[in-house]
């Protein structure tokens, strides 16, 4: 029975949930991180993308001997031959590069992917309150492809262009230092304006990759809500609203692709520039002597050679900045605090640190408790002086104390709002309240692991949502190793078995996205035989027979009456008449308990119950009493 017992607000065990920490997130050090278990594999890539560049850094020396070997009529076979090697060896080391570097970046991304995923599913639920879905599907599909080539390829690329660039200006050195000089000035005046364009490809690439979140959330509310949106005709409405992500991604997009351009473009005229200010140079040096042809043939050779180490350089700092301005957006779900404590596993941290990435296995991480009777006596629930606010809300629970011994039911009631819901959300720890405890046979829950509070309970919640799948994986979700005579017998219970009966396909049939071909009705009754064959110790029942008709709810009443004697049922219905025979029924009021009783009890002691059950014709009307608003009695 109800002990009204308020408590004084105590301190909440933990920081307020809801906070979500202040990152700091260093984007640089961010990607290297993405990078670091693949280091050796990269580094690997990376010399034989310098044997390949080595390969065709020497071509122009052994050009210039084969050239020297003709101007003094000696033997050009051999330098012949070894410039047929160096050609050949080199296309081959790229294309193994090639190959090496395209499969460690699906190793990237395909960590990346299964990091975020795994964190994703964990986040706290008052995380995804605040989140649309899409935008966090968009940070799985699309920043992380972005990241994957920037730490991967764009870096190889850039250290490969920098070490080449380097090996050649120092072979440029050998061959004519005032030439050099030539190069090197119009090189780095070209490179001071590439210094101003950098960055903004990655303010224009973070743009555009929100853009493309916010696509995604556009389409998931219209495409979540389609009947909605048909109803209502609110197809332009939608329309307009994801055109107008659409339209920001291009314009962004289009920001992005106008400086990766203008890269290009700089990058060709720095080569340009710098071939004519040598051959102008150089032309004059040989015209007075002070050079020779095939030094300034070797020279040139080399300015054409940078070409090539340059636009892989400016292409791998251009890939680098897409990867910057991606790795914040997946940074900030990383960063977002997950339910570290759901799995069986150690702590989610350790996933991003995996070096032998090849070897983990998620499928270990998430394997459900198998399926086996229990034998503990249903325990106690209790909430003692339990106060909750959503995150920016006024209070949603005032002071909340209550027993509901073991193996009774007790029914929540109240109007609309009240905080019913929201003291199932607390008992399941979706959300810590900000001071009191629950408790479930004597131990609070917040000293519990949350995988082993919701592996006690079952919880049947208000819309009855059915996953896309079969049948008998809805039924099974939560108890993969329950027998066949379990599932006859829930089936039974909740009267599904005649609508097995009928399908071709039973157990095996498709109930369709969210399961769509499946009546209000059925997927209720599915969600309570779901609850049913978990045989959990408290079972949580919000609105689960609203959409019954009057035979299946009798028939499913019985069956939570049945369930009531190895377990502990919270029930929470508006329909009163479904909840006269409960053991103990709670009324709330605003977030508070008002009365507490029996169905009798309560009908002569609580003017808000008596007006309820009076407007379900449960009990007479009082013609003596002013009636209450309309408004509260719109259930
Ligand atoms: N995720 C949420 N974030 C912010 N406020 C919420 C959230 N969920 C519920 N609320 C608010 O908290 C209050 C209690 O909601 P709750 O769902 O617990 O009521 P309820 O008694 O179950 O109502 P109903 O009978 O209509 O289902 C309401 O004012 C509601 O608007």
């Amino acid at each position: 029975m109800t002990t009204a017992h308020p408590m004084p607000p105590r301190e909440a065990p933990s920081p307020a949930p809801d906070e979500p920490p202040a990152p700091g997130i260093r984007p640089l050090r961010a990607l290297l991180q993405q990078a670091r278990p693949y280091r050796l594999v990269l580094l690997g890539s990376l010399l034989l993308a310098l044997a390949a560049s080595g390969c065709g850094l020497v071509q122009p020396l052994v050009a210039r001997s084969v050239l020297d070997a003709l101007a003094d009529d000696t033997a050009v076979t051999g330098a012949l031959v070894l410039l047929g090697v160096l050609v050949v060896g080199g296309a081959v080391l790229t294309g193994l590069q090639s190959w090496w570097q395209q499969r460690t970046s699906e190793q990237v991304v395909r960590s990346i992917r299964r990091d975020l995923v795994f964190r994703l599913i964990r986040l706290k639920i008052p995380e995804l309150d605040r989140r649309p879905p899409g935008d966090l599907v968009a940070r799985v599909t699309s920043d992380s492809a972005l990241v994957q080539n920037a730490a991967t390829q764009g870096l190889v690329m850039i250290t490969n262009g920098l070490l080449t660039v380097v090996g050649a200006i120092v072979l440029m050195g050998t061959v004519h230092l005032g030439l050099l000089g030539v190069t090197l000035a119009v090189l780095l005046g070209t490179g001071a304006l590439l210094g101003l364009i950098l960055p903004r490809i990655r303010e224009a690439v973070a743009r555009a990759q929100s853009s493309v979140g916010a696509i995604g959330a556009a389409l998931d509310r219209s495409l979540g809500a389609a009947r909605t949106v048909k109803a209502n005709g609110a197809e332009s409405r939608e329309t307009a609203r994801a055109e107008a992500a659409v339209e920001e991604a291009y314009q962004a997009g289009l920001t992005g692709a106008k400086y990766v351009a203008l890269v290009q473009v700089l990058s060709g005229v720095a080569i340009q520039a710098a071939f004519l200010a040598v051959l102008g140079v150089g032309g004059a040096l040989v015209a007075s002597g002070d050079l020779d042809a095939s030094q300034l043939i070797a020279f040139l050779l080399y300015v054409f050679y940078l070409a090539s180490p340059i636009a892989s350089l400016l292409g791998g700092l251009g890939m680098l900045q897409q990867g910057l301005g991606a790795i914040v957006r997946i940074e900030q779900v990383r960063h977002l605090p997950a339910e570290d404590d759901v799995d069986d596993v150690a702590d989610v941290d350790d996933m991003a640190d995996t070096d032998d990435v090849d070897d983990v296995d998620l499928t270990e991480r998430v394997a459900p408790a198998p399926h086996t009777a229990r034998s503990t006596p249903a325990p106690p629930v209790e909430f003692d002086g339990v106060h909750f606010a959503y995150p920016g809300r006024g209070p949603a629970l005032r002071g909340i104390s209550f027993t509901v011994p073991g193996a009774t039911r007790t029914a929540l009631v109240g109007l609309s709002g009240a905080g019913k819901t929201t003291m199932f959300a607390l008992l399941q720890r979706f959300y810590e309240p900000r001071a009191g405890a629950i408790r479930i046979g004597g131990q609070d829950i917040a000293r519990m692991s949350r995988a082993e509070v919701r592996r006690r309970i079952a919880y049947v919640e208000q819309e009855s949502p059915v996953m896309a799948g079969t049948l008998g994986d809805n039924l099974r979700y939560a108890a993969t190793g329950a027998g066949e005579e379990d599932i006859a017998e829930v089936l039974r219970l909740t009267r599904l078995d005649s609508l097995i009966a009928r399908l071709p396909d039973g157990l095996d049939t498709e109930v369709g996205n969210r399961g769509v071909t499946l009546s209000g009705g059925e997927r209720q009754r599915l969600a309570i035989a779901r609850a049913l064959l978990r045989r959990p110790e408290v079972l949580l029942l919000d609105e689960a027979t609203a959409q019954l008709d009057a035979s299946n709810e009798q028939a499913l009443r019985e069956a939570v009456d049945q369930a009531a004697r190895r377990c502990t049922v919270i029930l929470i219905a508006h329909r009163l008449s479904t909840v006269t025979d409960a053991e103990q029924i709670i009324v709330l009021e605003d977030g508070g308990i008002r009365a507490a009783g029996s169905h009798g009890d309560l009908v002569g002691a609580d003017t808000l119950y008596r007006e309820l059950a009076a407007s379900q014709m449960l009990v007479p009307a009082v013609d003596d009493r002013p009636p209450g608003p309309d408004a509260r009695l719109a259930l």
